[in-house]
């Protein structure tokens, strides 16, 4: 399995507003590059505080990559996975449509009324005890034949995404807004390390829009 985290951040770093509302950072050549690398990939993960806040649906927007997928006998879109402990997805989430197969890892902690809600939109994946375990979930993910794993957020699930030792590779765009806000989330949110800091080697540097896409690869811990 290979995983690679994608995000945009403004140019001090916040993922979206203190009001946790989507903003768009990428300009569109980014937002091409995102789509090219959605259809690269075989799942797209992010976590229930991105479902909750933004509605994503998280497909192939180019019907051009969609239709090379299908060329290549792989479905349209790659399928879609929220990390998801106790079942907060809302039925009527755009992650649930049948544009793609949707994954949703829970915890045991998600109540069966929510369990029966879901399992008839979704693929149940059931790992951890309160939060997700991430390792078990991705290992059940990787049974699943998905191997190229693109993450696109938000902060809690990136940094625990590192703590676990799980991300090979981010990609980072750092765009030209100045959002601000103390509590506005940030690439890696969660406790924070205060030791054993995730290391990285710079890969790329690119120029995109009026930004710049930095590419890095995880150090071994
Ligand atoms: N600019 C960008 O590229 C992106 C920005 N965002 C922004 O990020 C914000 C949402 O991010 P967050 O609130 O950090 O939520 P998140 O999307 O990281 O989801 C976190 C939630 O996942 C669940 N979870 C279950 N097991 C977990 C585990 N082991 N580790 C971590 N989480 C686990 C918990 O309910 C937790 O609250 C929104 O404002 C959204 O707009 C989200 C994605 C990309
Ligand atoms: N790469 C990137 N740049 C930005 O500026 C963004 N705001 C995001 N957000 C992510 O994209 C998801 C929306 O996907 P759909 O358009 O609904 O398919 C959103 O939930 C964030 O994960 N990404």
């Amino acid at each position: 399995m290979h995983v690679v985290v994608n995000a945009a951040a403004s140019a001090d770093g916040k993922l979206s507003s203190r009001r946790r509302e989507q903003i768009a950072i990428s300009g569109e050549a980014d937002f091409e590059r995102v789509d090219r690398l959605r259809a690269a990939s075989d799942a797209v993960v992010v976590g229930v505080g991105t479902v909750l806040a933004d509605d994503p649906h998280l497909t192939v927007k180019d019907e051009a990559l969609r239709s090379q997928r299908c060329e290549d006998g792989r479905p349209a879109n790659p399928a879609r996975v929220v990390v998801d402990s106790s079942g907060r997805t809302p039925t009527d989430a755009a992650i649930l449509d049948d544009a793609a197969t949707t994954y949703l890892c829970l915890s045991e902690e998600a109540p069966v009324d929510r369990r029966m809600a879901l399992a008839d939109h979704a693929e149940l994946v059931t790992a951890g005890d309160e939060r997700v375990d991430l390792l078990r979930a991705f290992a059940t993910l990787q049974e699943q034949g998905l191997e190229r794993i693109m993450v696109e957020g938000g902060g809690e699930l990136i940094f625990s995404l590192f703590e676990a030792g799980l991300v090979d590779e981010l990609r980072l765009f750092v765009g030209s807004k100045i959002i601000g806000g103390r509590d506005a989330p940030t690439l890696a949110d969660g406790e924070g390390f205060v030791a054993d800091f995730p290391t990285l080697e710079l890969a790329d540097v690119d120029r995109i829009d009026d930004g710049v896409l930095l590419t890095w690869r995880v150090d071994e811990r």
